[in-house]
């Protein structure tokens, strides 16, 4: 059966998942959202697999149009719906910082944020085995590095990762960066200027912040609970 509304299929405790949630719960662009369990597999149904090859979250599907990928699926709803253009500016100078950002966040951000829920939580939780601090500590250097480049080029003088207003490259960025809040680390404990961007995205997402990480503050409380 055709939907007419615009469907999200996501897990909230992925961060690009939390990403464009985000985009779609504070510009209140009307959705119908499709939770695929990623911990009970869910991903690599048949009928999930049919949309997404890769068997990732995030997808959407606009009428007949999918589209994976939360760096383009973003971009794509900015310019196809009617919410407001800072998300994803037009004028090319803007834009092109905002597509500075977004190459630069799949090679840095996301991979050192990642790597360090997954040791420390994903990789303990699906094994039972301890955390390898070696490996740990290797990812929280590269992380730390990374956080760097973030201060010293994105953030030098301008209250968001692009400019003076709020945009995708932040929500992407941001929910990178919370998702080691799951092991109860936060990583910008030290890091004033990111902690301030952190919660100046926080103020611009408004309720939307905490409801779309609810399902990470959660991890972070059983975690607490059973030491
Ligand atoms: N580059 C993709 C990454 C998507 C991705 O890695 N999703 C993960 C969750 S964070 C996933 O669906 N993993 C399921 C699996 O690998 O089985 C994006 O930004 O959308």
């Amino acid at each position: 059966m055709a939907v007419n509304m615009l469907q999200v299929y996501l897990d909230l405790l992925s961060q690009p998942c939390r990403a464009v949630h985000l985009l779609l719960t504070c510009t209140k662009i009307p959705h119908i959202v499709r939770e695929v369990r990623l911990r009970r597999g869910e991903q690599r149904s048949p009928e999930f697999s049919r949309l997404n090859p890769l068997q990732k979250v995030p997808v959407i599907v606009d009428k007949d149009f999918v589209l994976t990928e939360s760096d383009a699926i973003l971009k794509y709803l900015v310019t196809k719906y009617d919410i407001p253009e800072h998300w994803y500016p037009r004028q090319p100078e803007r834009r092109a910082r905002v597509d500075e950002y977004t190459a630069f966040h799949h090679s840095y951000t996301r991979p050192h944020a990642a790597a360090v829920f997954i040791l420390e939580v994903l990789l303990p939780a699906q094994t039972g085995a301890p955390v390898d601090e070696e490996r740990l500590n290797h990812a929280l250097v590269r992380l730390d590095d990374t956080l760097d480049k973030l201060e010293s080029m994105f953030l030098r003088r301008q209250p968001f990762l692009c400019g003076d207003d709020i945009t995708v490259a932040d929500l992407l960025a941001v929910c990178e960066l919370m998702q080691p809040m799951g092991g109860d680390r936060d990583v910008l404990k030290l890091r004033p200027l990111l902690q301030h961007w952190r919660s100046r995205v926080q103020s611009a997402v408004g309720e939307a912040f905490d409801n779309t990480h609810r399902v990470l503050y959660n991890v972070r409380e059983r975690r607490r609970a059973k030491l």
